[in-house]
């Protein structure tokens, strides 16, 4: 990895041990003042709560800490083989499980594919692991139901070291858009089930959670025909919280991990789920199981307690002495390929052309999916009140966003659509002049190089998720706005406020008034308050890397494996 010396013994980035060991005294200088600060009668369970948080925390950095102290075996697989420092580390080989590959796949002619990045933070954040010599498998996002074509396209995505699972259609509206996307997706995002079908989805529950654990049983199936042994194979996200159960099934040596993306939701939502234990048990076959933020993991260790009755550890949940570690990994973006990105002279001919295009005028972004966990409803009419209570500011700001299609054959999703047209359509008709609008509204996504150039003009960005797992739009923000330093105004219930908090202006996206004055508050930031919350996010953003969260989260998974009956 650029940048990083490696330990001859452990292959752990002496850098990183170097802040570990720096991190693990300020947290324990912190930890006690703020136990300090609650007196006996005080001590709150916020304060444990606290406390309990950094011990996992410690505990995990103790862990690398030991390693390099002890020049410790743990992370062989970097260095086995190795004879001499100077020879080329061994790369541990990887094999990442996702729903969706990098790259969704467009038919050409019946033998020629043409290959396109996926959209989407799990993307993102993966491309930018490049510490391990990893393959990716899963679905290319197109229905391939000819030999010949599935031939071409396997051979297609060889090129870009991804192996494809081939869903049909009907499994695809099941898994994917039924069990994936219609329920899972909406309750571990605190939405519930949508209001007007739910007996509707209650009845094709079982059939749609029948083909979620066949579909899961196919990416099984093209894992064991990839897997070789010493393989670390690392399940993502909802889609495949069967997958573990099913590996292990197969091999039970075989060293998996998983991790959710999404939130991971209060037990006492999890409950309602119809397969609420199913999942739980297949998930906990895993060796290692990650999340964003403590919340999440914690709230997983409390289903598991609560509702399979098995004890709940401060390292994990255990079930008759077998232990499965759970832990938070909060993951980051590749934000040297953001900062680059701005040297790139087409990306600083973008930059000119949208400066000369929004002269005279604050440039505020929104870039979402154009989905119901984003708050983009919530986000526009808080900016219609912002310009309803500031005519003064109704010429001199407007407001880019981004939508990018998504799960466009869910129902829940077209209405989305239509529902953000209108209300855009509104506001624009309101405060619209015959030469400009205040909102400009794109129903499409943007190549790599238009997105950050925007990034870098953009004065306020506005991030109003009613619940996010992470959100890296955030982050990509911060990274991009070295030279202008502008505010991000960020969701408390994005993954992101647990990071990024200190530097940007918090909101609760259900309050549209707290929301339109944060506006106001983000435009008429001084540059000295603008320049102190950039610093600290920019910081964070640059050093708690992609390819450290995946470093991290696969070493930590060296340490052990779980059989599962
Ligand atoms: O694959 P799609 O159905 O088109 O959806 C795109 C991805 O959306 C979700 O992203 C999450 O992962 C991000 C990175 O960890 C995180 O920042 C964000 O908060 C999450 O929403 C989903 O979890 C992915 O599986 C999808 O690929
Ligand atoms: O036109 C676009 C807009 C966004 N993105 C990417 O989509 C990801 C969105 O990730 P986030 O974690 O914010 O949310 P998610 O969509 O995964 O829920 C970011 O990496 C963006 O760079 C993209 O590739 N093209």
């Amino acid at each position: 990895m650029p940048g990083n010396n490696y330990n001859g013994n452990s292959g752990i980035p002496t850098s990183r041990v170097e802040r570990l060991l720096r991190d693990r005294e300020l947290r324990k200088s912190n930890r006690s003042s703020h136990l300090n600060e609650a007196t006996d009668s005080s001590r709150t369970n916020e304060a444990f709560e606290y406390e309990h948080r950094l011990r996992e925390e410690e505990n995990l950095g103790n862990s690398y800490v030991q390693q390099y102290l002890e020049g410790a075996v743990a992370a062989r697989a970097l260095t086995e083989g190795c004879e001499r420092h100077d020879e080329k580390p061994f790369r541990q080989r990887l094999l990442v499980v996702a729903n969706r590959l990098p790259v969704s796949a467009v038919r050409r002619g019946e033998e020629s594919w043409s290959l396109e990045i996926s959209a989407g933070g799990l993307v993102s954040a993966l491309l930018g692991v490049k510490e391990f010599e990893a393959r990716w498998i899963g679905w290319a996002g197109v229905n391939v139901p000819d030999e010949v074509g599935q031939k071409a396209l396997t051979k297609a995505l060889a090129e870009k070291r991804c192996i494809p699972v081939f869903l049909d259609e009907e499994i695809v509206h099941q898994y994917y858009n039924g069990y994936c996307n219609n329920i899972l997706w909406p309750l571990f995002h605190y939405l519930g089930l949508p209001q007007e079908d739910r007996l509707a989805t209650t009845r094709s529950f079982q059939s749609q959670f029948a083909a979620y654990k066949k579909a899961n049983q196919m990416f099984a199936d093209v894992v064991n025909k990839h897997y070789e042994e010493g393989d670390v194979v690392w399940c993502h996200d909802y889609h495949l919280m069967f997958l573990p159960k099913c590996l292990k099934e197969y091999n039970i040596k075989m060293k998996v991990g998983w991790f959710l993306h999404t939130p991971f939701p209060s037990s006492e939502i999890h409950r309602t789920l119809p397969s609420r234990s199913d999942l739980l048990r297949s998930v906990l076959c895993a060796d290692l199981v990650g999340f964003h933020t403590y919340d999440y993991a914690r709230h997983f260790v409390s289903a598991c307690t609560r509702i399979l009755g098995l004890e709940g550890t401060p390292e994990g949940v255990e079930d008759q002495g077998r232990l499965t570690r759970v832990a938070a990994f909060p993951i980051g973006i590749d934000s040297d390929r953001f900062i680059r990105a701005l040297e790139v002279p087409q990306v600083q001919e973008h930059i000119k052309e949208l400066t000369e295009r929004f002269a005279g005028r604050k440039v505020m972004l929104g870039v979402d999916r154009l989905d119901m966990i984003k708050g983009i409803p919530q986000k526009i009419l808080a900016f219609e009140k912002f310009l309803e209570e500031n005519p003064s500011w109704r010429d001199k700001v407007v407001l880019l966003q981004i939508a990018v299609p998504t799960r466009t054959d869910v129902p829940e999703y077209q209405k989305l659509t239509s529902q953000v047209h209108e209300i855009v359509g509104r506001i624009n008709g309101r405060f619209g002049t015959l030469t400009a609008v205040p909102i400009h509204h794109l129903d499409r996504s943007l190549d790599f190089h238009a997105l950050c150039a925007l990034y870098a003009v953009t004065d306020v960005a506005l991030v109003t998720s009613l619940r996010d797992g992470m959100n890296l739009v955030s982050y990509e923000f911060v990274a991009c706005q070295d030279s202008k330093k502008g505010v991000l105004i960020l969701s408390e219930f994005a993954g992101a406020a647990q990071s990024l908090g200190a530097g940007a202006i918090l909101v609760n996206p259900w309050n549209i008034t707290e929301v339109a004055s944060s506006i106001g508050q983000a435009l008429n930031m001084l540059p000295e308050e603008r320049e102190k919350r950039h610093r600290h996010n920019f910081v964070h953003v640059t050093t708690h890397t992609a390819q450290e969260w995946a470093e991290t989260f696969v070493r930590y998974m060296e340490y052990g494996l779980v059989s599962c009956n």
